[in-house]
């Protein structure tokens, strides 16, 4: 399994919540900021595990992120359904154009079902929905209530999981995206971002997933050293 963060105080959120010692069944790697930095970074790690003959069995694209307005707050945990790029389309006079409508693909990544439903098993406080995927972080009333309207579903925004989840789809993986929440979606307030809070959440539902799903995310046993 590879949990991939965009920045590395995310990551150490996560292995917080990982359990020390064996052979690492989860690997937590950074990737970078933004969706074009996760999803070359993500491919990368995906092909050279290939490449050596240990393909992981799934990727899932961690970190904190905004949560819309009256849809999830500060320390809430979000499991994607679906990993939506938010602003890969056009604009026109008559209103945004996702891709779908240019006919160039989609700009919706649906997380896979089985890895979802172990998700959300293990966090059962936690809100599934959208979460969408921003090259600009949102900082005004006006765009958030333009995502909001045009996302009934979306609970979040964040910057990497449509990228992490277009590698996973070339390499054939399970794909996921698990977020909590720092900062609501709105006008930009630096000062209201509760990077703790988030950061302490990624580390609480990595633990419950830890022990809900021992053998998906706890260390295998080392070979020498049987169990007895
Ligand atoms: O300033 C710091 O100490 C710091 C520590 C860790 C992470 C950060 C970030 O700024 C991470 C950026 C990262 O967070 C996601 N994110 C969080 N909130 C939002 C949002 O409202 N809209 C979009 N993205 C958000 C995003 O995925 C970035 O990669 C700072």
């Amino acid at each position: 399994m590879l949990v991939v963060t965009a920045v590395e105080p995310e990551a150490a959120a996560v292995r917080a919540g990982l359990p020390a010692g064996g052979a690492a069944v989860v690997e937590v790697a950074t990737v970078g900021v933004g969706s074009a930095e996760a999803a070359a970074a993500t491919a990368r790690l995906l092909a050279l595990a290939e490449a050596a003959g240990r393909p992981y069995a799934a990727v899932i694209s961690a970190g904190i992120g905004g949560g819309l307005p009256g849809r999830a707050v500060i320390g809430d945990t979000v499991i994607a359904t679906r990993s939506v790029a938010a602003d890969l389309g056009a604009d026109s006079p008559d209103g945004y154009l996702p891709i779908e409508r240019l006919g160039f693909g989609t700009s919706v990544a649906y997380a896979d079902a089985a890895l979802v439903a172990l998700l959300r098993e293990a966090l059962p406080a936690a809100l599934a929905g959208d979460v969408l995927t921003v090259n600009t972080v949102t900082g005004t009333a006006v765009r958030a209530g333009e995502l909001a309207g045009r996302h009934p579903s979306a609970s979040a925004e964040a910057m990497e999981g449509f990228g992490v989840a277009v590698a996973a789809r070339a390499a054939g993986i399970p794909f996921a995206e698990l977020r909590t929440i720092s900062n609501p979606v709105g006008p930009r307030d630096r000062a209201a971002w509760n990077l703790p809070a988030a950061f302490t959440a990624l580390t609480i539902a990595f633990t419950a997933l830890t022990a809900a799903h021992a053998a998906a995310f706890a260390p295998t046993t080392p070979p020498d050293r049987p169990s007895s």
